[in-house]
């Protein structure tokens, strides 16, 4: 379980608190304007960035003196993250292991995340001969061989076209359920909450919102939503 108990961040004069818990294996769309914190609140519960105030927890654990490499969380960013020399086999390797030594068990589990993508027989290609939709597979499988139970997806497939984002949107629920994950992913469309989010975390004015229902909140938009959806 994801909890944030008191949680308050501060970056100039922007602030933003959040109280709530996020029970395992839960999906939440984290959706809200331009500038909410978002982004930030992500940061924060991945350690890049410190709260000013209150606590990160996860399983009831602080994580407050845990290192991002350390703490129980994968993290995808937008572009994937993905380093242009080197071939997808070991992009996706560098989620397993940072300096690249591999195990024989580790190469296996590399190219089991590939084929469970979708990329079998890619993984020599580097990410310049893939295209936009392999790309985030490849950034997928890389945050699937972490195997680390809390998934933060930052606008992961903002860029793909919506047939593709649909079909991304889709692997990225299943391999949740396959792994149990718990999953926060920061998007800027409500039909994406739809597609895939259990619950719904409003970020606006300064709050994150406990999650609730994502069909009951889009269904019936409580007054921030509302201004949010248009
Ligand atoms: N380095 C920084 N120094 C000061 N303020 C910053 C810095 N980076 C971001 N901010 C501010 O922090 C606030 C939250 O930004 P954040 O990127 O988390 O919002 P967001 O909801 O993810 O936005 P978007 O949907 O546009 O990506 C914004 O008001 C932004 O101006």
């Amino acid at each position: 379980m994801l909890e944030l108990r008191d949680l308050r961040i501060t970056q100039g004069s922007f602030s933003l608190t959040a109280d709530f818990t996020l029970p395992r294996g839960r999906r939440a769309a984290v959706i809200g304007p331009s500038g909410a914190g978002k982004s930030t609140l992500l940061s924060t519960i991945a350690g890049f960035f410190p709260q000013s105030a209150g606590q990160v927890l996860w399983d009831g654990q602080s994580l407050d003196d845990t290192g991002p490499g350390k703490r129980p969380v994968a993290m995808l960013f937008q572009d994937g993250n993905l380093l242009p020399h080197l071939d997808i086999f070991r992009n996706v390797a560098l989620g397993k292991a940072p300096g690249l030594r591999l195990s024989a068990e580790d190469r296996d589990r590399v190219s089991a995340a590939l084929d469970r993508v979708g990329l079998a027989g890619l993984g020599d290609r580097r990410p310049g001969a893939l295209s936009g939709g392999q790309q985030s597979r490849a950034a997928l499988a890389r945050i699937l061989v972490q195997d680390r139970p809390l998934l933060l997806l930052d606008e992961p497939f903002a860029a793909l076209g919506p047939a593709l984002r649909a079909e991304m949107l889709d692997l990225v629920a299943a391999l949740a359920e396959e792994t149990g994950a718990t999953l926060l992913m920061v998007s800027h469309d409500p039909q994406d909450a739809r597609r895939i989010a259990d619950d719904l975390i409003l970020v606006d004015d300064g709050t994150a919102w406990p999650p609730r229902p994502a069909l009951e909140m889009l269904d019936n938009p409580p007054e921030a939503l509302k201004r949010y959806l248009g």
